[in-house]
């Protein structure tokens, strides 16, 4: 049995998907959402059109959802250290697999890290790669990375967590696991600024290649392994995040760069992510002109005209 802790877009998609092979308790913290999922048989909420098979349990119990050994953590990032403070009895001695991508503004922790801080007797992992909820649930072939720092845990949950579509990739490199994941929601608001303000796609090509060196040189500059940062939970991400209308920070940074409006209501991780990496990259001294340009404009979005121009008149360097 697995239990998936947060019943948005993703948690619903990977309980639907891992429905295919275990029972998944699937738990929401608000009663009247859990009563309609277990109502629709569906969570018209935040995954409309897919339908909850017999062996996804909808619950607010969190002690039910926590007799599963495997629990899948599916908040928004920002959400993930009040949840383990607040909950940490329930989770000790787990294996907690964060599926959220992001860095904790706080701690400017990701979500392995943070786990590991705070419930050290869990075991925690990452899930994370391209991959839309929709699409995990309707079954269509997926491929993502489980990054877990022990061995035999990574392989253990690359077992249980495998479906026939959806394949799992095991990798020992947390820390360029979780930085991929977190930071290419980042660069995909700035490719959603570009194709937004009417830039173009060789702007957008030249922005998401400049995007990746900058992932590159922080997640080294902390450890990371070059490899995952060319992998799925890097490369393989970012791609899929500032190329496709379905993802959300591509879509905020779209309205961003038209100066229209984006609902408050709808989860953009590379928000506070730009902001917790701003910091990051300057605690060790790096130069991020794509991310500070954000950060810029999520700051004052008036500002946008300029800081284009800025981008574009820095000094001329070899590639
Ligand atoms: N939607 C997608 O296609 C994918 C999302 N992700 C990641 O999954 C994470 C979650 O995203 P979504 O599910 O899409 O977001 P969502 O906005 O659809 O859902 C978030 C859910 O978390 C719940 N929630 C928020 N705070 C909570 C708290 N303190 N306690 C309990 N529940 C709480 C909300 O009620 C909501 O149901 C994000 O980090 C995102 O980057 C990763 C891959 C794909
Ligand atoms: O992480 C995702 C795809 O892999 C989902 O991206 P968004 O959060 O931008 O929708």
């Amino acid at each position: 049995m697995i239990a998936v802790i947060g019943a948005g877009a993703f948690g619903t998609g990977l309980a639907v998907a891992l429905a295919r092979k275990h029972e998944v308790r699937l738990w929401a913290r608000n009663p009247d959402h859990v009563a309609a999922m277990r109502a629709d048989r569906a969570n018209h909420a935040r995954l409309p059109g897919i339908a909850l098979p017999e062996r996804v349990v909808p619950t607010q119990d969190l002690a039910l959802a926590a007799e599963a050994e495997i629990l899948l953590l599916a908040l928004p990032m920002q959400q993930l250290s009040g949840m383990l403070t607040d909950h940490a009895g329930r989770f000790a001695g787990k294996v907690l697999v964060a599926t959220c991508k992001g860095l904790d503004l706080d701690s400017l922790a990701g979500p392995v890290d943070l786990i590991e801080r705070r419930l050290p007797g869990c075991r925690a992992a990452q899930l994370t790669g391209p991959s839309f909820a929709s699409e995990i649930a309707e079954g269509k072939p997926t491929a993502l990375t489980l990054a877990a720092r022990d061995p035999a845990l990574g392989r253990a949950l690359q077992e249980a967590l495998t479906t026939p579509t959806l394949r799992l990739y095991r990798s020992t490199d947390v820390i360029g696991a979780q930085l991929g994941g977190a930071l290419k929601n980042v660069i995909a608001i700035a490719a959603g600024v570009v194709i937004g303000a009417g830039l173009g796609a060789s702007a957008r090509a030249a922005l998401i290649t400049r995007g990746f060196a900058e992932m590159q040189n922080l997640a080294g500059a902390l450890g990371a392994e070059p490899e995952t940062l060319a992998g799925l939970s890097g490369l393989g991400d970012l791609i899929l995040t500032c190329t496709s209308e379905q993802s959300r920070n591509y879509s905020f940074g779209q309205a961003l760069g038209r100066g229209e409006h984006f609902a408050s209501t709808i989860t953009v991780e590379g928000t506070a992510t730009a902001r917790a990496a701003h910091r990051l990259a300057g605690q060790h001294g790096l130069d991020m002109p794509v991310l500070a340009a954000v950060v810029a404009v999520l700051e004052d979005p008036g500002a946008l005209n300029d800081t284009i121009d800025a981008l574009l008149s820095r000094p001329l360097k070899p590639e």
